[in-house]
Protein backbone atom coordinates (compact mmCIF):
# COMPACT_ATOMS: atom_id res chain seq x y z
CA UNK A 1 0.00 0.00 0.00
CA UNK A 2 1.05 3.56 -1.09
CA UNK A 3 2.08 5.85 1.90
CA UNK A 4 -0.95 8.37 3.22
CA UNK A 5 -0.57 11.65 1.29
CA UNK A 6 -4.23 13.32 2.49
CA UNK A 7 -4.94 13.18 5.76
CA UNK A 8 -8.13 14.84 6.92
CA UNK A 9 -9.11 14.68 11.20
CA UNK A 10 -12.01 16.25 12.26
CA UNK A 11 -12.61 18.66 10.10
CA UNK A 12 -15.22 20.94 9.96
CA UNK A 13 -16.79 24.75 8.19
CA UNK A 14 -19.50 26.52 9.35
CA UNK A 15 -21.57 29.38 6.85
CA UNK A 16 -23.76 31.63 7.61
CA UNK A 17 -26.87 31.63 5.96
CA UNK A 18 -26.87 35.61 5.71
CA UNK A 19 -24.40 37.32 4.07
CA UNK A 20 -24.46 40.31 7.13
CA UNK A 21 -24.52 37.71 9.71
CA UNK A 22 -21.50 36.60 7.87
CA UNK A 23 -19.65 40.04 7.06
CA UNK A 24 -20.42 40.41 10.87
CA UNK A 25 -18.95 36.90 12.36
CA UNK A 26 -16.11 37.37 9.63
CA UNK A 27 -14.75 40.69 11.22
CA UNK A 28 -15.55 39.55 14.85
CA UNK A 29 -13.40 36.62 14.17
CA UNK A 30 -10.53 38.50 12.57
CA UNK A 31 -10.59 40.99 15.49
CA UNK A 32 -10.69 38.06 18.13
CA UNK A 33 -7.85 36.91 15.65
CA UNK A 34 -5.57 39.83 16.58
CA UNK A 35 -6.14 39.93 19.79
CA UNK A 36 -5.27 36.39 20.10
CA UNK A 37 -8.63 35.62 21.48
CA UNK A 38 -9.70 31.89 21.03
CA UNK A 39 -12.74 31.89 18.26
CA UNK A 40 -15.91 30.80 19.04
CA UNK A 41 -15.97 27.59 17.96
CA UNK A 42 -19.96 26.75 18.35
CA UNK A 43 -22.80 27.60 15.79
CA UNK A 44 -23.67 30.78 16.42
CA UNK A 45 -27.48 32.49 15.29
CA UNK A 46 -27.83 31.69 11.82
CA UNK A 47 -24.99 29.36 11.69
CA UNK A 48 -24.91 26.00 10.12
CA UNK A 49 -22.35 23.18 9.43
CA UNK A 50 -21.64 23.08 5.40
CA UNK A 51 -18.88 19.92 6.70
CA UNK A 52 -18.91 18.68 10.28
CA UNK A 53 -16.37 16.40 11.67
CA UNK A 54 -15.22 14.68 8.81
CA UNK A 55 -11.54 12.49 9.03
CA UNK A 56 -10.48 10.13 6.62
CA UNK A 57 -6.99 9.40 4.51
CA UNK A 58 -6.24 8.91 1.30
CA UNK A 59 -2.87 6.84 0.33
CA UNK A 60 -0.80 6.94 -2.73
CA UNK A 61 -2.48 4.29 -5.66
CA UNK A 62 -6.08 5.07 -4.11
CA UNK A 63 -8.53 7.28 -5.48
CA UNK A 64 -11.43 8.40 -3.19
CA UNK A 65 -15.01 9.55 -4.70
CA UNK A 66 -17.29 12.06 -2.48
CA UNK A 67 -20.98 11.78 -3.26
CA UNK A 68 -23.98 12.83 -1.56
CA UNK A 69 -26.68 15.35 -2.31
CA UNK A 70 -26.71 19.02 -3.51
CA UNK A 71 -25.67 21.23 -0.32
CA UNK A 72 -24.16 17.91 1.29
CA UNK A 73 -20.76 19.78 1.94
CA UNK A 74 -18.49 18.25 -0.74
CA UNK A 75 -17.10 21.24 -2.74
CA UNK A 76 -16.55 22.85 0.71
CA UNK A 77 -14.52 19.89 1.58
CA UNK A 78 -12.35 19.84 -1.24
CA UNK A 79 -11.84 23.59 -1.41
CA UNK A 80 -10.75 23.30 2.53
CA UNK A 81 -8.33 20.34 1.37
CA UNK A 82 -7.04 22.77 -1.67
CA UNK A 83 -6.39 24.93 1.17
CA UNK A 84 -8.92 27.92 -0.87
CA UNK A 85 -10.84 28.12 2.91
CA UNK A 86 -9.68 27.29 6.21
CA UNK A 87 -11.39 24.90 8.53
CA UNK A 88 -13.34 26.49 11.36
CA UNK A 89 -12.12 22.81 13.39
CA UNK A 90 -9.70 19.59 12.33
CA UNK A 91 -6.68 19.79 10.63
CA UNK A 92 -5.74 18.89 6.88
CA UNK A 93 -2.31 17.24 6.18
CA UNK A 94 -1.38 16.72 2.62
CA UNK A 95 2.06 15.70 1.27
CA UNK A 96 3.55 16.53 -1.91
CA UNK A 97 1.95 18.50 -5.16
CA UNK A 98 -1.29 18.91 -5.09
CA UNK A 99 -3.06 19.72 -8.67
CA UNK A 100 -6.96 20.73 -8.28
CA UNK A 101 -9.57 21.75 -10.75
CA UNK A 102 -12.16 22.92 -8.38
CA UNK A 103 -14.32 25.80 -9.36
CA UNK A 104 -14.56 26.42 -13.26
CA UNK A 105 -12.05 29.27 -14.16
CA UNK A 106 -10.93 29.55 -10.57
CA UNK A 107 -7.14 30.01 -10.10
CA UNK A 108 -7.15 31.08 -14.10
CA UNK A 109 -6.02 34.62 -14.79
CA UNK A 110 -8.73 35.77 -17.31
CA UNK A 111 -6.52 37.94 -19.16
CA UNK A 112 -3.27 36.21 -20.02
CA UNK A 113 -3.60 33.63 -22.19
CA UNK A 114 -3.70 29.95 -22.11
CA UNK A 115 0.28 29.39 -22.27
CA UNK A 116 0.75 32.14 -19.78
CA UNK A 117 -1.99 30.18 -17.08
CA UNK A 118 0.06 27.18 -17.80
CA UNK A 119 2.96 28.81 -16.46
CA UNK A 120 1.33 30.31 -13.65
CA UNK A 121 -1.03 27.45 -12.35
CA UNK A 122 2.00 25.01 -12.56
CA UNK A 123 4.12 27.51 -10.88
CA UNK A 124 1.21 28.10 -7.93
CA UNK A 125 1.14 23.87 -8.12
CA UNK A 126 4.89 24.06 -7.23
CA UNK A 127 6.73 23.02 -10.31
CA UNK A 128 9.69 25.06 -11.98
CA UNK A 129 9.60 26.72 -14.87
CA UNK A 130 12.10 23.83 -16.65
CA UNK A 131 9.36 20.95 -15.25
CA UNK A 132 6.37 23.02 -16.93
CA UNK A 133 8.24 23.50 -20.17
CA UNK A 134 8.96 20.09 -20.19
CA UNK A 135 5.40 19.11 -20.32
CA UNK A 136 3.83 22.51 -22.37
CA UNK A 137 3.32 20.35 -25.26
CA UNK A 138 1.69 17.61 -23.71
CA UNK A 139 -0.73 19.92 -21.55
CA UNK A 140 -1.99 21.50 -24.82
CA UNK A 141 -2.34 18.91 -26.29
CA UNK A 142 -4.42 16.83 -23.86
CA UNK A 143 -6.93 20.13 -23.90
CA UNK A 144 -6.88 20.10 -27.44
CA UNK A 145 -6.37 23.48 -27.35
CA UNK A 146 -3.58 23.89 -29.99
CA UNK A 147 -5.55 26.23 -32.11
CA UNK A 148 -6.41 28.80 -29.09
CA UNK A 149 -3.64 28.64 -26.39
CA UNK A 150 -2.11 32.54 -27.40
CA UNK A 151 -5.66 33.46 -26.77
CA UNK A 152 -7.01 35.10 -23.16
CA UNK A 153 -9.03 32.83 -21.01
CA UNK A 154 -11.39 35.51 -20.67
CA UNK A 155 -12.87 34.50 -24.39
CA UNK A 156 -12.56 30.74 -23.95
CA UNK A 157 -15.71 28.59 -23.71
CA UNK A 158 -16.87 26.54 -20.03
CA UNK A 159 -15.61 23.36 -22.00
CA UNK A 160 -12.14 24.84 -22.99
CA UNK A 161 -11.73 26.02 -19.45
CA UNK A 162 -12.06 23.22 -17.73
CA UNK A 163 -10.00 20.85 -20.28
CA UNK A 164 -7.10 23.55 -19.62
CA UNK A 165 -7.72 23.14 -15.94
CA UNK A 166 -7.33 19.74 -15.99
CA UNK A 167 -4.51 19.09 -18.66
CA UNK A 168 -2.52 21.19 -16.25
CA UNK A 169 -3.24 19.48 -12.84
CA UNK A 170 -3.32 15.93 -14.62
CA UNK A 171 -0.18 16.31 -16.70
CA UNK A 172 1.94 17.60 -14.49
CA UNK A 173 1.67 14.06 -12.61
CA UNK A 174 0.87 15.76 -9.04
CA UNK A 175 1.48 13.63 -5.85
CA UNK A 176 -2.43 14.80 -4.98
CA UNK A 177 -5.20 15.12 -7.75
CA UNK A 178 -8.58 16.97 -6.77
CA UNK A 179 -11.29 17.67 -9.19
CA UNK A 180 -14.23 19.05 -8.22
CA UNK A 181 -17.61 18.24 -10.74
CA UNK A 182 -16.72 20.83 -12.95
CA UNK A 183 -15.47 18.03 -14.83
CA UNK A 184 -19.26 17.33 -16.26
CA UNK A 185 -18.95 20.56 -18.21
CA UNK A 186 -16.58 19.27 -20.73
CA UNK A 187 -17.80 17.12 -23.62
CA UNK A 188 -18.48 13.27 -23.46
CA UNK A 189 -15.64 12.63 -25.53
CA UNK A 190 -13.24 15.08 -22.38
CA UNK A 191 -14.49 13.09 -19.89
CA UNK A 192 -13.64 9.80 -21.14
CA UNK A 193 -10.11 10.94 -21.67
CA UNK A 194 -9.76 12.42 -18.15
CA UNK A 195 -11.43 8.87 -16.47
CA UNK A 196 -8.51 7.21 -18.46
CA UNK A 197 -5.75 9.60 -17.27
CA UNK A 198 -7.20 9.64 -14.02
CA UNK A 199 -6.75 6.00 -14.06
CA UNK A 200 -3.37 5.73 -15.59
CA UNK A 201 -2.38 8.29 -12.56
CA UNK A 202 -3.77 6.22 -9.97
CA UNK A 203 -0.35 4.04 -9.22
CA UNK A 204 1.43 7.17 -8.45
CA UNK A 205 -0.79 9.42 -7.54
CA UNK A 206 -4.20 9.84 -4.47
CA UNK A 207 -7.10 11.44 -6.20
CA UNK A 208 -10.10 12.94 -4.61
CA UNK A 209 -12.82 13.41 -7.06
CA UNK A 210 -16.74 14.65 -6.63
CA UNK A 211 -19.27 13.25 -8.52
CA UNK A 212 -22.79 12.95 -9.05
CA UNK A 213 -22.48 10.23 -11.76
CA UNK A 214 -22.26 7.03 -10.16
CA UNK A 215 -20.68 5.26 -13.02
CA UNK A 216 -17.82 7.44 -12.86
CA UNK A 217 -17.42 6.76 -9.02
CA UNK A 218 -18.06 2.50 -9.29
CA UNK A 219 -15.43 2.63 -12.10
CA UNK A 220 -12.67 4.96 -10.97
CA UNK A 221 -12.73 4.99 -6.91
CA UNK A 222 -11.04 2.49 -4.85
CA UNK A 223 -13.56 4.22 -1.75
CA UNK A 224 -16.30 6.38 -1.84
CA UNK A 225 -16.88 8.86 0.90
CA UNK A 226 -21.41 9.46 1.69
CA UNK A 227 -21.80 13.24 3.05
CA UNK A 228 -24.90 14.20 4.74
CA UNK A 229 -25.61 17.64 5.55
CA UNK A 230 -21.82 17.81 5.93
CA UNK A 231 -21.59 15.08 7.84
CA UNK A 232 -19.63 11.68 7.17
CA UNK A 233 -22.49 8.97 6.78
CA UNK A 234 -20.24 5.98 5.05
CA UNK A 235 -17.34 5.59 3.98
CA UNK A 236 -16.37 2.41 2.29
CA UNK A 237 -14.19 0.26 -0.23
CA UNK A 238 -17.60 -1.75 -0.86
CA UNK A 239 -18.66 1.33 -2.89
CA UNK A 240 -21.52 -0.53 -4.11
CA UNK A 241 -22.87 -0.28 -0.71
CA UNK A 242 -22.37 3.50 -0.66
CA UNK A 243 -23.81 4.11 -3.74
CA UNK A 244 -26.60 2.44 -2.49
CA UNK A 245 -26.85 4.11 0.62
CA UNK A 246 -26.54 7.18 -1.60
CA UNK A 247 -29.38 6.17 -3.92
CA UNK A 248 -31.79 5.33 -1.14
CA UNK A 249 -31.57 8.88 0.46
CA UNK A 250 -33.84 10.31 -2.81
CA UNK A 251 -37.25 10.02 -2.43
CA UNK A 252 -39.72 8.27 -4.69
CA UNK A 253 -41.20 10.06 -7.31
CA UNK A 254 -44.39 11.57 -7.46
CA UNK A 255 -46.58 8.73 -9.35
CA UNK A 256 -47.92 10.68 -12.99
CA UNK A 257 -50.55 9.56 -14.24
CA UNK A 258 -52.02 10.26 -18.00
CA UNK A 259 -55.46 7.89 -19.28
CA UNK A 260 -58.35 8.21 -21.20
CA UNK A 261 -60.53 7.14 -17.83
CA UNK A 262 -61.49 3.82 -19.44
CA UNK A 263 -59.06 1.98 -17.26
CA UNK A 264 -57.96 2.83 -13.74
CA UNK A 265 -55.31 1.14 -11.67
CA UNK A 266 -56.43 0.57 -8.69
CA UNK A 267 -53.06 -1.18 -7.29
CA UNK A 268 -49.95 -2.62 -8.01
CA UNK A 269 -47.48 -4.62 -5.56
CA UNK A 270 -44.68 -7.02 -5.53
CA UNK A 271 -45.35 -10.15 -4.41
CA UNK A 272 -42.18 -11.90 -2.61
CA UNK A 273 -43.46 -15.00 0.22
CA UNK A 274 -47.18 -14.40 0.48
CA UNK A 275 -46.41 -10.31 1.37
CA UNK A 276 -47.09 -7.31 -0.79
CA UNK A 277 -45.85 -4.22 -0.97
CA UNK A 278 -45.04 -1.21 -3.53
CA UNK A 279 -41.22 -1.20 -2.61
CA UNK A 280 -38.89 -4.27 -2.81
CA UNK A 281 -35.17 -5.56 -2.48
CA UNK A 282 -33.60 -7.62 -4.21
CA UNK A 283 -30.28 -9.22 -5.22
CA UNK A 284 -28.96 -9.64 -8.68
CA UNK A 285 -30.75 -12.35 -10.60
CA UNK A 286 -34.02 -12.83 -8.64
CA UNK A 287 -37.10 -12.56 -10.41
CA UNK A 288 -39.89 -9.81 -9.66
CA UNK A 289 -43.30 -11.08 -9.56
CA UNK A 290 -45.88 -8.15 -9.92
CA UNK A 291 -49.20 -7.87 -9.18
CA UNK A 292 -52.11 -5.38 -10.69
CA UNK A 293 -55.84 -4.20 -10.11
CA UNK A 294 -56.80 -2.19 -12.97
CA UNK A 295 -60.66 -0.65 -13.08
CA UNK A 296 -62.34 -1.76 -16.82
CA UNK A 297 -65.14 0.89 -17.02
CA UNK A 298 -66.08 -0.63 -20.79
CA UNK A 299 -65.62 -3.95 -22.40
CA UNK A 300 -61.98 -4.24 -23.53
CA UNK A 301 -61.27 -7.05 -26.02
CA UNK A 302 -57.65 -7.01 -26.17
CA UNK A 303 -55.62 -4.86 -23.58
CA UNK A 304 -52.07 -4.70 -23.91
CA UNK A 305 -49.48 -4.03 -20.86
CA UNK A 306 -45.96 -3.21 -20.89
CA UNK A 307 -43.97 -2.23 -18.00
CA UNK A 308 -41.45 -0.03 -18.21
CA UNK A 309 -37.94 -0.06 -15.50
CA UNK A 310 -36.16 3.41 -14.92
CA UNK A 311 -32.86 3.63 -13.00
CA UNK A 312 -32.73 6.79 -10.90
CA UNK A 313 -31.42 9.15 -13.54
CA UNK A 314 -34.87 8.95 -15.01
CA UNK A 315 -32.94 6.59 -17.91
CA UNK A 316 -35.69 3.60 -19.74
CA UNK A 317 -33.28 0.54 -19.42
CA UNK A 318 -35.60 -2.24 -19.90
CA UNK A 319 -39.09 -3.56 -20.63
CA UNK A 320 -41.77 -6.44 -20.90
CA UNK A 321 -44.57 -5.96 -23.43
CA UNK A 322 -47.68 -8.72 -23.06
CA UNK A 323 -47.89 -8.94 -26.72
CA UNK A 324 -44.53 -10.58 -27.11
CA UNK A 325 -45.83 -13.45 -25.31
CA UNK A 326 -49.16 -15.67 -25.64
CA UNK A 327 -51.15 -13.64 -23.05
CA UNK A 328 -54.77 -11.96 -23.97
CA UNK A 329 -56.96 -9.89 -22.13
CA UNK A 330 -60.49 -9.62 -22.73
CA UNK A 331 -62.16 -7.79 -20.44
CA UNK A 332 -65.85 -7.18 -19.87
CA UNK A 333 -67.03 -4.12 -17.42
CA UNK A 334 -65.37 -4.78 -13.71
CA UNK A 335 -61.90 -5.40 -11.99
CA UNK A 336 -59.30 -7.28 -13.67
CA UNK A 337 -55.90 -8.82 -11.94
CA UNK A 338 -52.80 -8.93 -13.99
CA UNK A 339 -49.87 -11.37 -12.67
CA UNK A 340 -46.11 -10.94 -14.14
CA UNK A 341 -42.84 -12.46 -13.75
CA UNK A 342 -39.92 -10.42 -14.60
CA UNK A 343 -37.35 -12.96 -14.80
CA UNK A 344 -33.45 -12.79 -14.28
CA UNK A 345 -33.28 -8.93 -13.03
CA UNK A 346 -29.62 -8.99 -13.56
CA UNK A 347 -29.40 -5.32 -13.05
CA UNK A 348 -26.48 -3.36 -11.64
CA UNK A 349 -27.31 -2.38 -7.94
CA UNK A 350 -29.13 0.44 -7.53
CA UNK A 351 -32.49 1.85 -7.27
CA UNK A 352 -35.58 1.50 -10.32
CA UNK A 353 -38.96 2.49 -10.63
CA UNK A 354 -41.61 0.72 -12.76
CA UNK A 355 -43.78 2.68 -15.12
CA UNK A 356 -46.71 1.03 -16.62
CA UNK A 357 -48.56 1.37 -20.07
CA UNK A 358 -51.87 0.24 -21.05
CA UNK A 359 -52.97 -0.19 -24.88
CA UNK A 360 -55.86 -0.80 -26.13
CA UNK A 361 -54.94 -3.78 -28.92
CA UNK A 362 -58.00 -3.31 -31.16
CA UNK A 363 -57.17 0.87 -31.87
CA UNK A 364 -53.50 0.84 -30.64
CA UNK A 365 -54.65 3.31 -28.55
CA UNK A 366 -53.08 4.38 -25.28
CA UNK A 367 -55.30 3.70 -22.55
CA UNK A 368 -53.30 4.71 -19.65
CA UNK A 369 -49.40 5.80 -19.12
CA UNK A 370 -48.62 5.60 -15.26
CA UNK A 371 -45.38 6.55 -13.92
CA UNK A 372 -43.25 5.03 -10.66
CA UNK A 373 -45.73 2.72 -9.77
CA UNK A 374 -43.55 0.72 -7.35
CA UNK A 375 -39.92 0.83 -6.85
CA UNK A 376 -37.34 -1.85 -6.40
CA UNK A 377 -33.48 -1.58 -5.24
CA UNK A 378 -31.05 -4.47 -6.13
CA UNK A 379 -28.85 -5.00 -3.54
CA UNK A 380 -24.83 -5.63 -4.67
CA UNK A 381 -24.44 -9.18 -4.28
CA UNK A 382 -22.47 -9.33 -7.82
CA UNK A 383 -20.47 -6.31 -8.97
CA UNK A 384 -22.34 -5.30 -12.59
CA UNK A 385 -20.27 -2.66 -14.69
CA UNK A 386 -23.10 -2.23 -16.84
CA UNK A 387 -26.54 -1.53 -16.47
CA UNK A 388 -27.31 -5.14 -16.68
CA UNK A 389 -26.01 -8.22 -17.30
CA UNK A 390 -27.39 -10.55 -19.97
CA UNK A 391 -28.44 -13.87 -19.38
CA UNK A 392 -26.06 -16.42 -21.20
CA UNK A 393 -25.49 -20.28 -21.92
CA UNK A 394 -21.91 -21.15 -21.61
CA UNK A 395 -20.55 -24.64 -22.50
N1 LIG B 1 -19.28 30.85 0.94
C1 LIG B 1 -20.39 30.32 1.45
N2 LIG B 1 -21.17 31.03 2.30
C2 LIG B 1 -22.28 30.50 2.84
N3 LIG B 1 -22.71 29.25 2.60
C3 LIG B 1 -21.98 28.49 1.77
C4 LIG B 1 -20.78 28.97 1.14
N4 LIG B 1 -20.28 27.98 0.36
C5 LIG B 1 -21.11 26.93 0.49
N5 LIG B 1 -22.13 27.23 1.33
C6 LIG B 1 -23.21 26.33 1.75
O1 LIG B 1 -22.63 25.16 2.28
C7 LIG B 1 -23.39 24.02 1.95
C8 LIG B 1 -22.53 23.00 1.24
O2 LIG B 1 -22.21 23.50 -0.06
P1 LIG B 1 -21.28 22.72 -1.08
O3 LIG B 1 -21.06 23.61 -2.26
O4 LIG B 1 -20.08 22.24 -0.36
O5 LIG B 1 -22.21 21.48 -1.46
P2 LIG B 1 -21.97 20.32 -2.54
O6 LIG B 1 -22.11 19.04 -1.82
O7 LIG B 1 -20.69 20.55 -3.27
O8 LIG B 1 -23.22 20.53 -3.47
P3 LIG B 1 -23.41 20.33 -5.07
O9 LIG B 1 -23.67 18.88 -5.28
O10 LIG B 1 -24.65 21.14 -5.32
O11 LIG B 1 -22.21 20.87 -5.76
C9 LIG B 1 -24.57 24.54 1.13
O12 LIG B 1 -25.69 24.69 1.98
C10 LIG B 1 -24.09 25.87 0.62
O13 LIG B 1 -25.18 26.77 0.45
Amino acid sequence: MGEVLIKAEGVSKKFAKNLKKSLWYGLQDVYHGILGKTIDKSLRADEFWAVKDVSFEVRRGECLGLIGHNGAGKSTLLKILNGLIAPDAGTITMYGKVGALIELGAGFNPILTGRENIYNNGAVIGFTKAEIEAKLEAIIAFAELEEFIDMPVQNYSSGMKVRLGFAIAAQLEPDVLIIDEVLAVGDLGFRVKCMNRINELLPTTAVIFVSHAMAQVTTVCTTALLLDHGRLELMSSEIGEVVEQYFLKFKNEEEQFIGDGSVALERFEFVKNNEKGRELFIENGDDIVVEFELKVKKEITDLKFRIGIFNIEYKLLAEVDSSTTSFKANIKEGKMLVRVILKGMYLKYGKYSLHLHVTNGESSKKILRQSNVAHFVVKPTLTVGADFLLASEWE
